[in-house]
């Protein structure tokens, strides 16, 4: 029970990070009446253009964040984005505020090193090898015992900024210096994997509710440059890799614990299933959801942490998405080709409204139904080729 957005009885929902992600968990969070605050780094972001308020702050600065928190008394605060002062949300989480899913599944996530021995060393569940580096020399030792190739990303980052793959010995001093300058959080740590040959990467949005747990079809993607490109649902897999996916994630997410969406990052290689990370949020590639399912990532993520049940979750359509990356870096960008892009049938355009464009940053996505995922993903990828971001 409660009252209207804007009233003294109104529901509150703080989002702290308002990317593209964050503007569809408001737009579904205003269809249920919910009063909702963004906030984020830097003025307009895609979920301040939506939300009831807006602030910004710098989210990494603990008393910054306690401050706005404190200002707006929430009833729920929902991180959007891992770079975070997540210890002051386990702070505030004590003195009773509700963080989504928990302040202790946005502090574990948001460093790959928490997540991972969580995963690895207490769940015992199947990962790649992996080993930390604080230093260049210690980052030359670990690739020597982990071989080549091997992935290297800073321990605070997403979206693969500041990963590289270190193809041998000889990358080690380039790959350290892309990590240090590029993570979302000055951090000098990184995580060393081995590199793992799979047939495929999924993502399983899990969902934890009053209903229980219960999982969307698999969601197959391909990324570039650690970054995702394309995605689309259902991606077939083998009942045997669905039950062990779906053990997986089951396992990762009851440790976490709390009520919402989690998308569970899986490499499907032909003798296992691989752990790779988890977002205890809406994931990037879920994003084909918005034409695949009844209810969206969005819906249901929403719809979870207000404590609301969910019967079932229906798969109305086969779907792919395709991202819309800037080519260029401008203040100014327009974007070109949508009446060509909506030409294509069963297609749709959501662009993000981000205020500056920045080489690869991600603009909005294209997103196309059909028969079968070959045929939504030919449409998607015609679609988002008529798309051009250009200077003004
Ligand atoms: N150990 C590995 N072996 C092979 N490929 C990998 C490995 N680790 C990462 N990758 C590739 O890089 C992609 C991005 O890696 P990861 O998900 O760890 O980065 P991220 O920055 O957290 O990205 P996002 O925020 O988009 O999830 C993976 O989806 C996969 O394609
Ligand atoms: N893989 C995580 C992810 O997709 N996160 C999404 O990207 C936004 C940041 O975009 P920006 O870097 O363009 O500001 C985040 O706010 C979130 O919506
Ligand atoms: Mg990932």
């Amino acid at each position: 029970m409660y009252g209207a957005p804007l009233s003294s009885k109104a529901k509150k929902m703080m989002l702290l990070g308002a990317g593209e992600l964050g503007k569809e968990v408001v737009l579904e969070a205003q269809r249920l009446g919910v009063e909702t605050i963004a906030v984020d780094r830097y003025e307009n972001a895609p979920a301040m253009q939506v939300a009831h308020r807006a602030h910004v702050i710098d989210m990494t600065d603990g008393a910054q964040l306690r401050a706005v928190i404190e200002r707006e008394r929430p009833d729920l605060v929902v991180p959007e984005i891992e770079a975070i002062a997540t210890a002051t949300l386990v702070e505030l989480e004590a003195e009773g505020l509700h963080v989504v899913p928990t302040a202790r599944a946005a502090q574990l996530t948001m460093d790959r090193e928490g997540i991972r021995r969580l995963a690895a060393e207490t769940l015992n569940l199947p990962t790649a090898r992996y080993e930390f580096a604080d230093s260049l020399e210690e980052l030359r030792a670990a690739v020597d015992r982990i071989g080549t190739p091997c992935v290297v990303k800073p321990i605070m980052s997403s979206s693969g900024k500041g990963q590289s793959v270190c193809q041998s010995p000889d990358d080690v001093e380039s790959v350290w210096a892309y990590a240090m300058e590029s993570g979302r959080v000055r951090n000098n740590r990184v995580i060393i994997e081995s590199f793992v040959q799979f047939d495929s990467e999924i993502t399983l949005l899990t969902v934890r509710s009053a209903s229980g747990t219960s999982f969307c079809a698999p969601i197959g993607h391909i990324q570039k440059d650690g970054d995702y490109i394309e995605s689309w649902q259902p991606h077939n897999i083998t009942d045997a890799q669905r039950l062990e996916a779906e053990h997986i994630a089951k396992s990762i997410t009851d440790a976490l614990g709390g009520y919402g969406v989690f998308g569970v990052e899986l490499f499907i290689a032909p003798d296992k299933v691989y752990f790779s990370e988890v977002s205890p949020r809406p994931h990037d590639t879920g994003l084909v959801t918005l034409i695949t399912q009844d209810l969206s990532e969005f819906a249901l993520h929403v719809r979870a942490i207000l404590g609301f049940p969910i019967p079932e979750i229906t798969l109305c359509t086969p779907g792919a998405s395709r991202a819309l990356k800037s080519p260029i870096a401008s203040d100014a960008y327009q974007v070109r080709g949508i009446d060509k892009a909506l030409a294509v049938s069963q297609t749709q355009v959501r662009l993000f409204g981000k205020p500056t464009a920045t080489v690869g940053r991600r603009l909005g996505v294209v997103l196309s139904a059909g028969r079968d995922v070959a045929t939504a993903r030919d449409r998607a990828e015609t679609a988002a080729c008529g798309i051009e971001i250009t200077h003004p």
